[in-house]
């Protein structure tokens, strides 16, 4: 159970409560949200605060603007979305300082029950290195802080972190549902246990591995994470997302995973493509024959089979990392087969990040899955048994 004080223990009533929540939502090229599960996860909390007359300031970063303002990355369609969500007004202070004159204005004119979304907390460099001084000027807003961001969890960021340090805290409920939730299913979980990796963010999440190789039983590996594997076992790759100073790392995880007994499985085949647009030539290869111009965008027909029987032999799966570039029709097949072979098995079934929960709620399979996860690489990190900082920060009940 989790020993950390929640939104109910606060008294709200009146007071100014900073809640951070993870906004950082699929987008499309036009800037349109594609899935807004993170948006209405958020509800239960916010809405808990206006009904018990507090005030709500909401912040959270959206993608990687690198320290500075971006239009691009603004949260200004996300201001629009809540508010449709919660039938309310949402006040967007879009300050490119982020606690800036229009943040301040808006902050003391807010009566009980309002809600001030403040602008994408990475427009600021110091966020990311948890400066002191920006989470001083973020916690100079107000008088509690709540935070529900369980898809940040396990950065230590000013907006997390740094502004539970000068404020009262509390953690909201969707951190505590996300933490109660998965913490039964990897209490003890049943086996055969397979963990799904794949998606962009090799550098990020190849780090979890070392970690899950004591405790699953088998690792299948697909999206962009599987070509920084198959060039450490020395076959060309052509234009497809390489880590090069993660090749290393990879020769040494796949020389573990066999000395601990586990099965490390790579894609045999996969989809490649002539350039990163769904309108190109594509064409099915084995993985040792990816020719040098093109790039693997999906795992192949064959690679679909062998990890969707190795699913249905599962009692417990977890999958972060959509198995190709899904948002392309013509790539979204290795990420469909899994979720449909997750679906159909029985075992326990976690999906988690920002992307693939949105991919799942594509396949229309979310239903069929026990538990899907706002947090990718938080959950992750949860699952290799870490302490998540954003919730160690929080005071304890
Ligand atoms: N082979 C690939 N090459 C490039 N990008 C890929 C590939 N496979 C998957 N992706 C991309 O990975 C992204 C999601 O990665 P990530 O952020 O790690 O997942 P999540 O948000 O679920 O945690 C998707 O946008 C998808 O297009
Ligand atoms: O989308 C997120 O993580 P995820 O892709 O692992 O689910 C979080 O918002 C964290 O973002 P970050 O990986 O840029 O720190």
């Amino acid at each position: 159970m989790l020993n950390k004080r929640t939104v109910e223990d606060l008294d709200v009533r009146g007071k100014k409560v900073l809640v951070r929540c993870d906004f950082n939502v699929p987008m499309n090229e036009n800037g349109e949200i594609t899935d807004d599960r993170r948006i209405r996860s958020a509800i239960p909390t916010i809405e808990y605060i206006i009904n018990n007359g507090g005030k709500v300031i909401l912040m959270s970063h959206l993608g990687r603007p690198k320290g500075e303002p971006n239009p691009k990355y603004s949260l200004e369609p996300v201001a629009k979305r809540l508010s449709e969500l919660l039938n309310k007004e949402v006040i967007f202070a879009a300050d490119d300082n982020v606690v800036g004159e229009n943040a301040k204005k808006a902050v003391a004119e807010m009566k009980e029950g309002d809600v001030v979304l403040l602008q994408n907390t990475r427009y600021r460099k110091e966020e990311t290195k948890n400066g002191e001084e920006f989470a001083k000027e973020l916690a100079s807003l107000a008088d509690l802080f709540v935070n529900d961001a369980f898809g940040t969890a396990h950065r230590a960021h000013a907006s997390n972190v740094g502004v539970s340090q000068h404020l009262p805290s509390a953690v909201g409920y969707l951190v505590k549902k996300e933490i109660e939730v998965m913490g039964k299913a990897m209490s003890n979980p049943e086996r055969p246990f397979v963990a799904i990796l794949g998606g962009a963010k090799v550098s990020d999440k190849i780090g979890v591995i070392e970690n899950l190789l004591d405790k699953v039983d088998s690792l299948l590996i697909g999206g962009g994470m599987m070509f920084t594997f198959l060039k450490a076992k020395g076959y060309e790759i052509g234009k497809s997302l390489l880590e090069e100073d993660k090749i290393e790392l990879a020769k040494e995880l796949m020389k573990k995973a066999e000395e601990k007994g586990v099965k490390l499985l790579l894609p045999v085949d996969t989809v490649v493509a002539k350039e990163f647009k769904n309108d190109t030539e594509f064409k099915t290869v084995k993985v040792e024959e990816i020719p040098a111009d093109m790039m693997g965008l999906d795992i192949g027909e064959e690679t679909r089979k062998i990890f969707a029987e190795e699913i249905l032999k599962a009692k417990t799966v977890v999958w972060n990392g959509p198995m190709g570039v899904f948002e392309m029709e013509n790539f979204a097949k290795g990420t469909e087969a899994i979720a449909e072979a997750m679906a159909k098995s029985d075992a326990v079934t976690i999906v988690g990040g920002g992307d693939s929960a949105a991919a799942v709620e594509k396949t229309g399979y979310n239903d069929k899955m026990t538990h899907i996860s706002t947090g990718g690489g938080a959950s992750l990190e949860f699952f290799e048994g870490k302490t998540l900082p954003g919730i160690a920060a929080i005071d304890d009940k």
